[in-house]
């Protein structure tokens, strides 16, 4: 499905978020770990945010939600259902419109029985109902209600988290690899949850690094590279790579098992040592002395693309 003629549900524009810390105990310097990072998703989306490790997916699901940590500064716009959101307004707007799966299991309260946490202390009947049939639908038993988060395994842990996001009734879920530790029943499962959410004419930011899992559920995908997006392609673009438009997101879909498995050298670049000009500079095969410049984001053919040499 196309966000063309949909309504946006989330909208980010120019994010940058920074940490900061003192060198050696004495200096303060400033590391920018995100960058002019432009995400959106339309109503009825599920827009999916693929990238290594560090690229600063978790950082860029906090920032939404209003839960950097106390040294990190986020700057940009980020709009919901057409409302520029304050500080303010993000903190009622969490927990009920925009929820959150956590990537790390650590935020259960380790000193709350887990049905409690996932019913938000509420008691109605109506409540009871819909947290045993969510129990129900992802294989936790009835008893795992009266449990601690520490007699948990990970899967179940994980599942329980995913309850307690589909207990509200939100506008947006941002799921952040809510996948690793599931059986792969219970992740097609979560999966389901989230299509039938989206297709509800609602929104989905699922963050993963598992590209396979994305192209299967996703209607779009967002290719973050060392804090910025350096891509965002419907999801049938993937089907070729000449159907791709940027050099990081080529090699990403060259790499996969099913298209021969071709690893590329190199890593991404920390946020101190980051080249000047496109941060996939320094690994990329097409590189002319103009990928030093500044990288303006291209539309091309219902895409967007930071990469001079895109066509
Ligand atoms: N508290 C912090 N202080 C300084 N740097 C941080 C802090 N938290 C995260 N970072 C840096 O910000 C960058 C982005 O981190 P983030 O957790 O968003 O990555 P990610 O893409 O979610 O990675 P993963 O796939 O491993 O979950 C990383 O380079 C990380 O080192
Ligand atoms: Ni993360």
């Amino acid at each position: 499905m196309s966000c063309m003629n949909h309504k946006y549900i989330l909208q980010i524009k120019n994010l940058s978020v920074s940490f900061t810390q003192y060198e050696n105990g004495l200096r303060k310097i400033d590391l920018k770990v995100i960058r002019n990072l432009n995400v959106s998703v339309g109503e009825g989306e599920l827009v999916a945010v693929v990238g290594a490790s560090g690229s600063g997916k978790s950082l860029l699901a906090h920032a939404i939600l209003g839960i950097l940590p106390q040294n990190c500064d986020a700057e940009g716009n980020i709009w919901f259902e057409d409302e520029l959101l304050s500080p303010e307004r993000i903190k009622e707007l969490r927990g009920e419109k925009i929820v959150l799966v956590p990537q790390s299991v650590t935020y259960l309260d380790p000193l709350e029985k887990v049905g409690k946490q996932v019913r938000k202390e509420q008691n109605e009947k109506s409540v009871r109902k819909k947290q045993e049939e969510l129990f129900a639908f992802y294989k936790l038993s009835q008893n795992t209600a009266d449990l601690y988060p520490f007699e948990l395994s990970g899967g179940m842990a994980r599942r329980v988290l995913l309850t307690t996001a589909m207990m509200e009734s939100p506008r947006l879920i941002i799921a952040d690899e809510p996948t690793p530790g599931l059986h792969l029943e219970a992740a097609k499962k979560a999966m389901g949850h989230f299509r039938e959410f989206a297709d509800k004419g609602n929104g989905v930011l699922l963050i993963t690094h598992d590209i396979e899992l994305a192209l299967e559920v996703a209607d779009r995908i967002a290719v973050f590279y060392a804090g910025t997006t350096v891509e965002e392609a419907p999801v049938a673009d993937f089907q070729s790579d000449d159907t791709l438009r940027h050099p990081y997101t080529k090699a990403l879909w060259r790499a996969l098992p099913q298209n021969g498995f071709h690893p590329f050298p190199g890593k991404q670049p920390y946020a101190k040592d980051m080249p000047n000009g496109c941060p996939f500079g320094p690994r990329c095969p097409q590189l002319t002395p103009e990928c030093e410049g500044n990288i303006q984001e291209q539309l091309i053919r219902f895409g967007r693309v930071r990469c001079i040499h895109a066509k």
